[in-house]
């Protein structure tokens, strides 16, 4: 990624209309790491919506192909198409793979009559919204109807601290912001949130409890129609000030490993990492994770098991997928600052996989 690339013009399509019936409605889902954008994703496809949706993932590092993985085996036959996004930045690469996606897509019109677009948790949602202006032929087949941009109640003020300027954005450009995860909160950190929120911009403001939203106010909302007129100006102007931002002390750290793993010593290796922040890089900084995601196999489990994580938060869940694969191989992602690809898979070998230590 090119500090230098710019992002490129937009060019308005023409505002004065209103989408065409045939146009295939857009929602951006943008959110921080691990706010819950694939939970509300999931939620939305299996919620009665009598709409046909297709899905596309954009995904930060490596890590697509697991994403990929996760999400299917959490919602199983309800996806209509997989695409997978692999680039690291989505505010500077997107546009081309975004857009290629998003054609092959179209290519399947018919068999779908709505689109999600969920983005990386680092991503700047200004960059994907333009490229929908940007591209005149994508702008005949489909429109934005909305950024909907999820937030953590419970990290999401750290994150903020992480990256102000993803947080900003993602805030700043919604058109509806839901705050997630409240049942880990008490009142007054939710007060704070919310408060948060309203500091930075206006827009409408969603609570969620336990997943559930009225898809009412998340689908289907018009937010750059012409009636709109002066939203889409004003988003305009935001996001002709995208620029590339990722943040360079994230990194992503993925491997595989084959074999069964024990149940104990990954939640002691899991417990150690998140919680004593107890290894550290080559350059003595402790490891910070603030994204992990796994599937993993446990001796005598014919499931695979999944693994996630936000911050010092983790969850182990028997997933409805059967293991196929002999041997089986355990996949994970670290997403987070200081990691050493190195020391974290020989930790997690020597520690977590059965057998791997013995003789
Ligand atoms: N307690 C609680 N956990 C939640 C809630 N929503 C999501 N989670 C958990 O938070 C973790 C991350 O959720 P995802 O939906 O994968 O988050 P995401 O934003 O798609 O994550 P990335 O794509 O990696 O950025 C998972 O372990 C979820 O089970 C919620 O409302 N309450
Ligand atoms: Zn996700």
């Amino acid at each position: 990624m090119e500090e230098e690339d710019e992002c490129p013009e937009l060019v308005p399509i023409d505002t004065q209309t209103s989408p065409p019936a045939e146009q295939i409605p857009v929602t951006i889902i943008t959110g921080y790491l691990g706010a819950g954008k694939t939970t509300l994703l999931n939620y939305i496809l299996t919620e009665q919506h009598n709409k046909r949706i297709a899905v596309i993932l954009n995904e930060f590092g490596e890590g697509s192909a697991l994403e990929k993985s996760l999400a299917v085996s959490q919602a199983g036959e309800l996806y209509e198409e997989w695409l997978e996004l692999r680039n690291g930045c989505l505010c500077c690469s997107v546009k081309d793979n975004g857009l290629k996606a998003i054609e092959n897509l179209m290519e399947k019109k018919g068999k779908f009559d709505y689109i999600l677009l969920e983005t990386t948790g680092l991503a700047d949602p200004g960059a994907v919204a333009s490229m929908f202006w940007v591209d005149a032929e994508l702008g005949s087949d489909i429109y934005l109807d909305g950024i909907v941009t999820v937030i953590d109640a419970k990290y999401g003020l750290q994150n903020l601290c992480f990256c102000i300027y993803c947080f900003y954005r993602q805030i700043a450009l919604a058109d509806l912001v839901i705050i997630n995860k409240t049942d880990l909160v008490n009142e007054e950190e939710l007060a704070q949130s919310r408060d948060t929120v309203r500091y930075v911009s206006q827009v409408k403001l969603s609570l969620i409890f336990s997943h559930r939203v009225d898809l009412s106010e998340v689908l289907d909302l018009h937010s750059f129609d012409s009636k709109n007129g002066a939203n889409l100006a004003e988003k305009l102007q935001l996001m002709k000030t995208t620029r590339p931002h990722l943040d360079k002390s994230i990194l992503t750290v993925t491997f595989e490993v084959a074999g069964d793993l024990s149940e104990d010593a990954l939640n002691v290796f899991v417990q150690d990492l998140l919680w004593e922040k107890m290894f550290k890089n080559k350059e003595g900084q402790p490891m910070t994770v603030i994204r992990l995601k796994g599937i993993v196999s446990f001796a005598g489990k014919a499931h695979q098991v999944m693994l996630q994580g936000v911050h010092e938060l983790y969850e182990l869940n028997e997933t409805p997928q059967l293991w196929e694969e002999n041997p089986r191989i355990n996949r994970l992602v670290f997403i987070g600052r200081s990691l050493d690809k190195d020391t974290l898979q020989e930790e997690f070998i020597s520690r977590v996989v059965q057998g791997a230590n013995k003789e």
